[in-house]
């Protein structure tokens, strides 16, 4: 029988959806434009990301997932409902089955809220997965044998760092220190040093141009544009590459620690495992500039960055799904 079985990573900064036998069929930001006094969903994905910061009153631009948790129940809901919907259409020949990779931290009161959200949705069955698992199978590690494999995903709202072995984690640490943090670094920055209000947007825009993590990385330099603190007036100005790696020093030395101290707590065996095979960065955090090779540096381990490492955990959930029976445990 026809199978429509789908995987979603369910992330702060993105949702992907994964159906079996077509492959990535949605990548979308997850944002909801909302009009505030009747609750009403405007617009999801892409469309209520260009608002962001540029809505009128009535109207607001949210993301409900914030720093690795669900932080507005319903929109999350609404959200996701949307999302399936829209992959789905009129073309669900069968009820599916949905793997969902959410953030490491959310409890169990909010993994029942997707659950619910889920199966409002039309699915049959609906299974939790843990981000490093999917991250892991997605960047193409086996982690199904008796050996050590390390991942650090570097999401929007939280980075995890996971040693995997037998098909689960075996030391693990989860820190609401990434992408989002590293943009409120950048914006912090840039309102210390210039006086300078910028937004979400673009402290965003900054570190994918020109952040890096290595002093004799990039060069770069851009011009950028925000409201004069002091005049009250828009103003342009140009920051360097260097500034933006002086601003990412606190969030990354963060991200740093946690995988030294994952490190620590990896027993010996698997250790030795983790020098051989190196440690694989996930997620679009890994692919801040010389963010590898500064972990290398630190951990005195390789550190490779995954192909495609926005896909990963999507594409985690992909191969999952052939293997639902024997891979997923948790069934919510
Ligand atoms: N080239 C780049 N350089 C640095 N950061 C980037 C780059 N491209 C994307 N990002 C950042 O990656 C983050 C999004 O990554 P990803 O889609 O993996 O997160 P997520 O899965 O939604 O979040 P989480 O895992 O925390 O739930 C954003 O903060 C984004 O700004």
């Amino acid at each position: 029988m026809f199978s429509n079985d789908i995987g979603i990573d369910l992330g702060t900064a993105n949702v992907l959806i994964h159906v079996k036998g077509k492959g990535v069929v949605l990548d979308e930001p997850s944002v909801v434009a909302i009009e505030s006094d009747t609750k009403k969903v405007l617009a999801v994905g892409e469309e209520a990301r260009r608002m962001v910061g540029r809505t009128p009153g009535n109207i607001i631009a949210i993301r409900p997932l914030r720093d690795g948790v669900i932080a507005d129940f319903e929109v999350t809901e609404a959200m996701l409902k949307y999302f399936i919907n829209r992959v789905g259409g009129k073309s669900w020949y069968s009820h599916p089955r949905i793997l969902i990779c959410a953030p490491t931290n959310i409890t169990s009161v909010e993994q029942k809220a997707i659950r619910e959200a889920a199966e409002r949705s039309g699915a049959k069955e609906v299974f939790l997965e843990e981000e490093p698992k999917a991250a892991a199978i997605g960047a193409g590690m086996d982690i199904f044998e008796p050996s050590g494999n390390m991942v650090v995903d570097i999401g929007g709202g939280t980075t995890d760092v996971a040693v995997l072995s037998m098909g689960d984690v075996v030391t693990a640490s989860s820190i609401k220190m990434a992408g989002d943090k590293f943009d409120s670094a950048i914006m912090k920055y840039v309102k210390t040093k210039y006086k300078l209000l910028i937004g979400e947007r673009t402290a965003e825009d900054i570190k994918i141009a020109i952040g890096t993590v290595n002093p004799s990385g990039r060069r770069a330099e851009m011009d950028i544009r925000g409201r004069d603190m002091v005049s009250g007036l828009p103003k342009t100005l140009s920051i360097s590459a260097d500034e933006v790696q002086e601003a990412l020093r606190d969030p990354v030395s963060a991200i740093v620690a946690a995988a030294k101290f994952v490190l620590e707590q990896t027993p010996p065996e698997l250790s030795a495992d983790i020098i051989d095979r190196g440690v694989i960065l996930t997620g679009g955090g890994a692919l801040l500039s010389g963010l590898d090779e500064l972990l290398a540096e630190e951990l005195r381990v390789p550190v490779l960055v995954a192909e495609d490492p926005m896909h990963c955990v999507v594409k985690g959930t992909g191969i999952m799904l052939d293997n639902l029976d024997h891979v997923v445990k948790k069934k919510f």
